[in-house]
């Protein structure tokens, strides 16, 4: 199966409307592909906190709709990435959604992790409860997003209800560009699994974001990364989803282990 990444560039020089029709045109452009993903929070912005209120939206509010469309037209499944979400309650959540190839919404993961240490989205967002993944035509997708990156014990759940690929949409800030290679190689290389990390590029609220979005295969090898954190890009691999059963017999380290089976 083909997977791309859209580095998306997320700025202040767009309004999140006008990015929406954007990102649209680029997932519209990924015919022949299974899988487009989008970044994190690549709507409002990740660290454009000012403008969270104005640009959160509901499940199926204008960015599922547009993407919806996108994902049906380009006839690939969809990861577009996390939106604002704002609940009936008015509690606003930091979540991914996944479209099938005819369109229709799949599933969705509220961020369990807030980032920002009292700050930001830890004080701004309330925090997801369940770890999901979705079977699709090439195998169970786990969901989780950015600083979800920096626990273990949710990819191992994720692991343990299924997924052979992971998918992490991201705005990781650029000045901390080693811990996302580092982190990106060690969940696929821990969980065995393809793990697709897709991190937005551009400069707002202050910060520079990462960029250096990669697809990093169950043995932990890199298959394509962007080249920049400032570019916008598309990386694309073809993935042998078979690996994931294959790596996972040649290295049974998962088979292996002792303290997950003793506490259960
Ligand atoms: O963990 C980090 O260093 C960055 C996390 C982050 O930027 C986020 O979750 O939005």
């Amino acid at each position: 199966m083909r997977a791309s990444l859209i580095q998306l560039s997320v700025d202040a020089s767009e309004s999140a409307d006008e990015r929406r029709r954007r990102a649209a045109s680029l997932v519209r452009g990924r015919k022949g592909d299974d899988l487009v993903v989008l970044p994190e929070l690549w709507t409002a912005g990740a660290w454009a906190y000012d403008r969270w209120g104005a640009d959160c939206e509901a499940l199926d509010g204008p960015t599922a709709e547009a993407m919806s469309a996108a994902a049906r037209e380009a006839g690939a499944w969809l990861h577009a990435g996390s939106i604002v979400e704002r609940d009936r309650d008015g509690t606003l959540y930091n979540t991914a959604l996944l479209f099938d190839p005819a369109g229709e919404p799949r599933g969705h993961y509220r961020k369990i992790h807030r980032y920002g240490f009292d700050t930001g989205e830890a004080t701004l967002m309330g925090g997801g409860e369940d770890v999901v993944t979705v079977p699709t035509d090439f195998g169970v997708i786990g969901l989780a997003i950015c600083y979800d990156l920096r626990f273990p014990e949710l990819f191992r759940a994720l692991l343990d209800t299924g997924a052979e690929l992971i998918v992490v949409p991201a705005a990781w800030p650029a000045a901390r560009l080693e811990h996302w290679r580092l982190l990106t190689r060690t969940r696929a290389l821990e969980e065995q699994v393809f793990l697709l990390a897709c991190c937005a590029t551009g400069k707002h609220g202050g910060m520079q974001q990462g960029g250096h979005s990669a697809i990093v295969d169950p043995w932990g090898t890199v298959l394509a990364e962007a080249r920049t954190a400032e570019q916008e890009e598309t990386v694309t691999a073809d993935l042998d989803m078979t690996e994931v059963a294959r790596i996972r017999t040649e290295l049974p380290v998962l088979r292996d282990r002792v303290l997950d089976r003793a506490r259960s």
